[in-house]
């Protein structure tokens, strides 16, 4: 069964740590939100799990079945970690832009797929006006389709909600309890409230240094 295993870990920007000791294991079918305020290190967190930041001490281990090849998965294989900024080109258009992340993710999607996701999400429109001419919601509603593009089983989310108005919002409720209803797992900041149809959150406090 696939988990996501935290052990003894520390983070910190630079040489202090944020937060120190955190133990989580996320299972199948199991969503959790981070909680702490503002700069407590909940960003951090999420950076750390997805390989860009080194943990101060700790560990961080994907656990799962090996797969017909009879190689184990590794943890940057099986997840998707959507960013605060979006890591969208301003440049680039939505198609563009998304077919460059599903690629960078080892996932590569047409351009039919991603047209036809954009059109399911109501982005038909913008789908092919450049990223820096986009709302700061359009932004965001970009780059959360890839939540439609992938099959990693565990979602990072740092702030999906934010910018979303509440229909998007509700969207996005139902895709991410859809996933973990689906065997998926999922971690997630946010400041606003997000109410997952049908799925028991956990919440993860990170223990103070
Ligand atoms: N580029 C950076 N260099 C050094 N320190 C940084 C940098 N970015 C953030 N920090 C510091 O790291 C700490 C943790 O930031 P982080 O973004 O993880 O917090 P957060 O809990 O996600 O906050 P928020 O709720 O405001 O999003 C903050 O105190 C911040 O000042």
């Amino acid at each position: 069964m696939p988990r996501l295993e935290i052990d003894n870990l520390s983070c910190g920007r630079g040489e202090k740590a944020l937060f120190a000791r955190l133990d989580l294991t996320l299972c199948e079918g199991e969503v959790a939100r981070v909680l702490g305020e503002n700069g407590s290190g909940k960003t951090t967190l999420l950076r750390t799990v997805a390989g860009l930041y080194r943990p101060l001490e700790g560990t961080i281990r994907w656990q799962e079945p090996a797969g017909a090849d009879g190689e184990p998965a590794t943890l940057h294989e099986r997840l998707c970690f959507i960013s605060h900024d979006n890591a969208l080109n301003g440049a680039l258009t939505p198609v563009e832009n998304l077919d460059l992340l599903m690629r960078v993710a080892g996932r590569p999607a047409s351009e039919e797929q991603i047209r036809s996701i954009l059109a399911d999400l109501g982005l038909k429109r913008i789908a092919h006006r450049s990223c820096e001419r986009l709302s700061a919601g359009q932004r965001r509603r970009v780059s959360l389709a890839r939540l439609w593009l992938t099959d990693a089983p565990l979602w990072l989310l740092d702030e999906p909600a934010s910018a979303l108005d509440v229909d998007a919002r509700a969207v996005l409720c139902e895709r991410i309890a859809a996933h973990v209803r689906g065997g998926g797992l999922a971690l997630f900041t946010t400041h606003e409230r997000l109410d997952l149809p049908t799925v028991t959150l956990r919440e993860v406090t990170l223990p103070a240094c």
